[in-house]
């Protein structure tokens, strides 16, 4: 069993060059696929350039937090008999979604084996699963940009890629650009109009932003630059105001995940009445655009998706507005330019209070947020793994806790500084927790085996199939594990990703999050594999 290390991937890294053109691969043969859902990259013909007779093809970006809705939106779009588009999707990881390694072509997670460059290129988590249960009818390409965000290190690659797209194919309806979580939409959307060759030729729809109704105000927080200054005075970092500029620079807003929401209701006959409300959410999203149509939805579906998909309501003018405003903040008070005016009750979502402060300069990401790729030969125990997602997801709960006291009091009686050392070790998701560690997404692939044989005879029973082998008690199927914050779940994914003889199994997982222990994390993934 082996862990390797893709070197981590601080967001702010501006100096990053790592800025190739990323691959192309060709979904139209093999989308629809039983046996091998991993799509080939295809050559560019010089003959297949793009008319310049062709109407301009419409783009939307989808922008939004970390692990708001954004590939669940571009899923249902892809799986869609609503319309009969043909879609190009590019992807944009914030880092850490490729590993160069032969351990991952061996397990069939490889694209191809070598890129223009000669080195091996792998398909990210995130295509994995945004493609997951997709028949390929609307999926025209797929293309991946990884290894920093769109809006910053990425950010030529886009133009280039898009100019290659246009060139290799002209019969594509619609392409769809899925930002990063940590991606600013205003530098993205502004290549539309700065590049005159793609100008022509593309038609930049609309900014459709994701906003995760339950964690939203929690975000808008952790993000904001107020908090950053804070950051930074003591050394840890500052912040960017990502989740209000995402909301700040959208024609539209899908509000997702209202399921989890407290009704008004129930919050007031909840003991602590300090959930989070519609009517919360709302308030705080239109006080940093008061003017976009707002959607409520659960699982990014819609009635129509005529919502997101050729609305053409995006406004130049209204980005530049935007900037403007941010520019305003940046170099004196806020002034609640862009909400109006909150009264003292209201919280406004761009400042984070009603207080006249100044604010940090415009887009940084922080340098505390990071992305590491755990990767490992081998199966993880479905129960281990839940425990372990347990202890860093949920550290509080009563169970967990005296697990982490026992730690820590060894670690006390261990370590002469034990300050430094148990703030380390406690691995924390509690809101507001400091500089402890603070897991804002997981997302991963997984090989899983059932620990016990009535699990595995459970599946049996349920299922036509032979599923589990009753002596390995592996299953066939690759699990999809996603976290955002406090909640996550490991589920199957669809038939067409299931392993198949002769793959080495392996198991693949994406962390995002603050001041992350990359080695405990390392090692505790480690521990959540069969050994047998
Ligand atoms: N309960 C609930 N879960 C949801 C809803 N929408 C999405 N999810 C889950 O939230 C997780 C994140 O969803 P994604 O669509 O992957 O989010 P994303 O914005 O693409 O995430 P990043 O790419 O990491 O930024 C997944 O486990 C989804 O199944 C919803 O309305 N309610």
């Amino acid at each position: 069993m082996s862990h390797l290390d893709p070197p981590t991937n601080n967001s702010n890294d501006e100096d990053d060059d790592d800025d190739e053109i990323p691959i192309l691969f060709d979904l139209d043969s093999n989308t629809n696929h039983n046996n091998n859902t991993t799509p080939q990259p295809i050559n560019t013909s010089p003959s297949q350039q793009h008319s310049s007779t062709l109407p301009a093809v419409p783009v939307t970006i989808l922008t939004g937090f970390l692990g708001s809705g954004k590939t669940t939106l571009l899923r249902n779009i892809l799986t869609s008999k609503q319309h009969h588009k043909r879609i190009a999707v590019i992807e944009n990881e914030f880092g850490g979604g490729e590993i160069s390694s032969d351990l991952m072509k061996q397990a069939g997670m490889a694209g191809r084996d070598d890129d223009d460059d000669g080195r091996n290129k792998f398909l990210s988590v995130e295509t994995m699963i945004a493609t997951d249960g997709t028949d390929g009818s609307n999926l025209m390409d797929l293309i991946e940009l990884s290894n920093g965000c769109v809006c910053c290190t990425v950010k030529d690659s886009l133009v280039a890629t898009l100019e290659k797209l246009l060139s290799k194919r002209s019969d594509l309806d619609y392409i769809i650009i899925e930002a990063s979580g940590m991606a600013d939409p205003g530098p993205v959307a502004s290549i539309f109009w700065l590049d005159e060759a793609l100008e022509s030729r593309l038609r930049l729809d609309g900014i459709v932003a994701l906003v995760d109704a339950k964690n939203i105000l929690f975000q808008l927080e952790f993000t904001s630059s107020v908090q950053g200054v804070e950051g930074e005075r003591d050394g840890t970092g500052f912040h960017g105001d990502e989740a209000a500029r995402q909301i700040a620079f959208a024609d539209r807003i899908i509000v997702n995940k209202i399921d989890l929401l407290e009704s008004s209701t129930q919050l007031e006959q909840s003991d602590t009445g300090t959930g989070t409300t519609i009517q919360h959410v709302l308030d705080a999203i239109t006080c940093i655009n008061p003017t976009a149509p707002i959607l409520t939805t659960t699982y990014s579906t819609m009635e129509n998706l005529n919502w997101v998909l050729d609305t053409e309501c995006f406004n130049p003018e209204r980005v530049q507005e935007v900037e403007a405003t941010y520019d305003q903040l940046v170099h004196g008070q806020c002034k609640h330019i862009q909400c109006g005016g909150c009264t003292s009750q209201q919280y406004c979502g761009l400042c984070n209070n009603t207080d006249n402060r100044s604010h940090f300069p415009s887009h940084h990401h922080t340098s505390a947020i990071s992305t590491i790729a755990l990767f490992n030969i081998g199966s993880v125990d479905l129960h281990r793994l839940n425990s372990w997602l347990a202890s860093i997801l949920w550290p509080n709960q009563d169970e967990m806790e005296s697990v982490l006291r026992a730690r820590l009091e060894r670690q006390q009686q261990l370590e002469e500084n034990t300050e430094v050392h148990v703030r380390k070790e406690v691995t924390s998701n509690a809101q507001g927790s400091g500089t402890q560690q603070y897991i804002y997404r997981i997302k991963g692939i997984l090989s899983v085996v059932h620990s016990s044989i009535s699990e595995a005879s459970t599946w049996e029973e349920k299922e036509a199939d032979y599923i589990i082998c009753p002596e390995t008690r592996l299953d066939r199927r690759r699990y999809i594990v996603q976290a955002v914050n406090d909640l996550w779940d490991v589920t199957p994914a669809s038939d067409q990703l299931c392993w198949k003889d002769g793959d080495t199994r392996c198991c693949k997982v994406v962390v995002i999050g603050k001041w992350l222990d990359e080695e405990t994390l390392a090692r505790e993934f480690e521990e959540c594999f069969c050994t047998a």
